[in-house]
């Protein structure tokens, strides 16, 4: 199957071909010079990505034979999209697809943005939050605002910028807020930073979330999968090995779906790429921890 980007790509690539031969018409807000005019930060994209760029684009090659693709710039437009396609949503905010939408691309990201960028079907509309005086710069987020500032922060990344919107330069409460505990006394609305708190009274409250939720969810499932995470962390900050251990008992569940990712990855991304290396390197880690436990299991 296609990933969304490559039949980005190819739904652009024939689009251009049509508007060129007059086939379908071209106007002021869809043409390919909108496209062109799209920032790409080509020169501070990471040499990975861009041999992954390169191999998208000749996927996009081999799906159009007839096409004769300048695979240098379809290989820039892939990095026009990381920084400027969109997820389209449904209401519900299931994704849908991603689309490119070059006129609203203008629209720089703010953390307090004053418009949000919404989907009906595949019409995108910037619908105001506040009323915008003129001359004020419109604004939305491109992330998840509901997110300290480090992790707003993080995920700016493949954007190339760091965001200097009022919530994210000054050293606000929010931060501590959005990481804290609430004050031992409960008629205190006030809050305990994380570092106050004593982890081993943290530990037993994720131990008892974690066995909720696991009477709750698939064992796959990524809340599960966020909780062990969480308490994992917990475990190792106290030191304490043997619990932490304990909690990777579930090294075969992670041995069978990741095997089954690099199965589908090799097909699509073939052996070679760094990305794919770096996979196939954890998959043995993986799989020679659940071989040590089997052998230890025996012994026992
Ligand atoms: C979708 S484009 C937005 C339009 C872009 N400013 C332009 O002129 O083409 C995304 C890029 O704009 C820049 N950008 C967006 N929001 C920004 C902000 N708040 N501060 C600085 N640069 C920003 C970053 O380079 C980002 O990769």
């Amino acid at each position: 199957m296609l990933t969304p980007t490559i039949r980005l790509m190819v739904r652009l690539v024939l689009r251009r071909k049509l508007q060129d031969d007059k086939a379908i018409p071209s106007s002021g807000t869809d043409n390919y010079n909108l496209v062109d005019a799209l920032e790409s930060h080509i020169s501070e994209v990471d040499k990975n990505q861009l041999v992954l760029y390169a191999q998208m684009a000749n996927l996009v090659q081999l799906i159009l034979p007839s096409f004769e693709l300048d695979l240098k710039e379809i290989t820039h437009t892939f990095s026009k999209f990381a920084c400027n396609a969109h997820t389209i949503c449904d209401p519900e905010l299931r994704s849908l697809g991603t689309g490119l939408y070059p006129v609203l691309s203008i629209i720089n990201h703010s953390c307090v943005p004053n418009a949000v960028l919404i989907f009906e079907g595949r019409t995108a509309y910037v619908r105001a939050l506040q009323p915008i005086s003129k001359n004020e710069e419109v604004s939305i987020s491109y992330i998840e605002t509901a997110a300290t500032t480090m992790k707003r922060q993080g995920d700016l990344k493949h954007y190339y910028f760091t965001c200097t919107c009022p919530r994210c330069v000054k050293d606000s409460e929010e931060d501590a807020l959005l990481e804290g505990y609430r004050c031992n006394d409960q008629k205190c609305d006030g809050f305990l930073l994380p570092n106050a708190v004593d982890n081993s009274e943290v530990g037993s409250m994720y131990k008892t979330i974690e066995e909720l939720e696991r009477k709750l969810y698939h064992p796959l499932s990524i809340t599960l999968l966020h909780t062990r995470e969480t308490l994992l962390k917990i475990y190792m900050e106290l030191q304490d090995w043997q619990t932490a251990l304990m909690l990777l008992e579930y090294t075969e569940d992670a041995l069978m779906s990741l095997t089954r990712a690099a199965d589908i990855l090799r097909i699509t991304h073939g052996t070679k790429s760094e990305f794919m290396k770096e996979l196939l390197g954890k998959l043995e880690e993986v799989r020679a921890e659940a071989s040590f436990r089997l052998s230890a299991g025996d012994e026992q």
